[in-house]
């Protein structure tokens, strides 16, 4: 239960930056996701929190006080691993007692808290048999237990869920959670599912080429990134070119109201969800269907206003069909300047 720093943290492999000035902080009893495509530098970073890797510059600190100088046993901060890397050979109760049995507990203490955690994690009547005898959701749950036995200040998961299929993902994701919010253990938690950050997390850090470029709550890191580069990571939006004038941004759609100063150049980020579309009454910008595509409580259309194909995601209109001319309303509000 720790708030954990990291401070101008950097690292190179073979003199490639791999770490480039991570800042981040983490506040006690929170849950942070580290979201970003794959080989940005995610695992390094939990593995350097961990004090299993050395890093050239910065420092990480646990309640303010640096953890440079202690070992990764020493820290409090404990990782599980995608892959579970749980002892084939032992049992589930050998397995989450193996941290309390290194750090020289009695048989009495490790045994209370084994059963203490195979109660948490929901496996009673499991704890005799071997990982090869568990589905890989008890497989989790075993690592998840053996993780929290040593009540760890930091829990760092890397890609927990992603070996899952999704509808088990989906239960354990909730399940960790409601671990995580109960014992209120300072998480990290490593993915590259933008949804599972977003819903998971008190706050997101999207991490690109080794920085962060953004540090933030669900909504804001979504609905408003600090960067074009982030818009672009959550994919799937629309972008305008054009240029900002007398508070207006200019382009082939018209005009739409923002509060910058003039640029000659800039560009309009514009979420399909935030425009609607509805059959043309005459009103507002014209465009036209050129594609839709049904998906159950949503329905994809592109429709082309003046040469330019906008994304659109609205909920299914039945009169709307492909060659239809409609009006197109874009909330102002949630358009996005850069
Ligand atoms: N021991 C190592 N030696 C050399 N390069 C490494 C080493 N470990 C990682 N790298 C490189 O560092 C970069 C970041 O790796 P890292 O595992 O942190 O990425 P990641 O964001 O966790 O990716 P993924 O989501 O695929 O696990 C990658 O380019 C990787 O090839």
């Amino acid at each position: 239960m720790s708030k954990i720093q990291i401070k101008n943290v950097s690292k190179k492999f073979q003199h490639k930056e791999i770490l480039k000035n991570i800042n981040l902080t983490i506040e006690e009893g929170e849950l942070i996701s580290l979201l970003g495509p794959s080989g940005c530098g995610k695992t390094t970073t939990l593995k350097i929190i961990a004090g299993l890797m050395d890093f050239d510059e910065g420092d990480i600190l646990f309640d303010g006080v640096s953890v440079l100088k202690k070992n990764s046993n020493k820290r409090g901060a404990v990782i599980v691993f995608q892959d579970y890397l749980l002892f084939p050979h032992m049992t589930v109760e050998e397995n989450i007692g193996f941290g309390l049995k290194m750090a020289k507990r009695n048989k009495r203490d490790i045994k209370e808290v084994v059963n203490k955690m195979i109660e948490l994690v929901e496996l009673t009547g499991h704890g005799r048999k071997y990982p090869r005898e568990l589905s890989g959701g008890q497989q989790q749950r075993v690592a998840i237990a053996r993780a929290l036995a040593v009540e760890p200040k930091v829990l760092l998961l890397d890609e927990p869920f992603s070996n899952l299929d999704i509808r088990l993902r989906e239960s354990m994701r909730q399940f960790v959670l409601n671990i995580q919010r109960r014992l209120k253990i300072t998480t990290i938690l490593v993915t590259h599912d933008k949804e599972e950050a977003l819903l998971c997390s008190h706050k997101v850090a999207v991490m690109l080429n080794g920085q962060i470029k953004d540090y933030d709550t669900p909504k804001n890191i979504y609905e408003r990134p600090k960067s074009i580069d982030v818009c672009k990571f959550f994919g799937g939006r629309n972008y305008i070119e054009g240029r900002v004038k007398d508070y207006f941004f200019e382009s082939a759609l018209g005009e739409m109201k923002v509060q910058l100063d003039n640029k000659e150049k800039a560009t309009c980020v514009i979420r399909p969800e935030i425009i609607k579309i509805r059959k043309e009454d005459s009103k507002g910008m014209v465009g036209h269907i050129k594609s839709m595509k049904y998906g159950g409580d949503k329905t994809y259309y592109e429709v082309e206003v003046e040469n330019i194909l906008l994304k659109v995601i609205d909920i299914c209109n039945d009169e709307l069909y492909i060659g239809d001319r409609v009006n197109i309303i874009i909330d102002e509000n949630k358009i996005l300047v850069y």
